[in-house]
């Protein structure tokens, strides 16, 4: 079973979490693309999406399926997303798809992550991943020494503004073994927008993809 295979079997799963007249939270990626694929068959049951990316809007409205504003919504039964990394207490980093901000608030907005990967993602300690930092772009060169400070090798993401017109740096070699204390000393950083760490709001439900099938682990 090839990679994506392992992801769409994944992303087709999740349909089990959909509700009728649901408005569903969407995450970003190539998983998620799998994820949307398969809530097209749903797309008469429900009321809509919110979306975290420009990129998952376009998808969705291709498809017939109404994306409604962040604001429009007071919560979200489910958002279903994927992850670069997880680990065994469903810490995740995330933004490799630089969708890391828009992520995080609707994932804070839902219920329920549904987290949606293929086994290659499972990790035992977070970090093999460089850990993606969003960060407004005066602060580019300030946050960058500070990240050394913390142990770690940023490097600027040549080429990619994120949908809020901010930057991203990814930090190499971090072994991450208190993602939560991770978190907090990132986002104390004036200048950082998000941090790829979803320690704080993790996953509630993981469905990956094996070449044996998919595996449903619930908190
Ligand atoms: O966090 C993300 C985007 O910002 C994605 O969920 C993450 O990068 C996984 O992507 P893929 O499903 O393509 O492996």
């Amino acid at each position: 079973m090839t990679q994506d295979e392992m992801k769409k079997a994944a992303g087709w799963a999740a349909l089990e979490y959909v509700t009728k007249n649901s408005i569903v939270g969407v995450g970003t990626g190539s998983t998620v693309n799998h994820f949307i694929d398969a809530l097209a068959t749903r797309k008469e049951e429900i009321k809509g999406a919110v979306s975290s990316s420009v990129a998952s809007t376009e998808r969705l409205e291709q498809i017939g399926i109404k994306v409604f504003d962040a604001n429009d919504v007071a919560s979200l039964d489910i958002y279903v997303d994927g992850a670069d990394e997880i680990n065994a207490q469903f810490n995740m980093i995330k933004g490799g798809g630089a969708a890391l901000t828009r992520e995080k608030i609707v994932a804070a907005i839902a219920e329920k992550y549904i987290c949606i990967v293929d086994n290659t993602k499972q990790v035992d300690v977070l970090g093999q991943f460089p850990l993606p930092v969003e960060v407004i772009p005066m602060a580019r060169s300030f946050i960058g020494r500070e990240l050394v400070k913390l142990g770690g090798d940023p490097v600027y993401r040549e080429g990619v503004v994120t949908d809020n017109g901010n930057i991203i740096l990814d930090v190499y070699n971090m072994a991450i073994t208190d993602p939560k204390a991770m978190e907090d000393s990132i986002n104390a950083l004036p200048g950082v927008v998000t941090v790829g760490l979803f320690a704080h709001r993790g996953a509630d439900v993981v469905l990956i993809g094996t070449p044996e099938g998919t595996k449903i682990i619930e908190k």
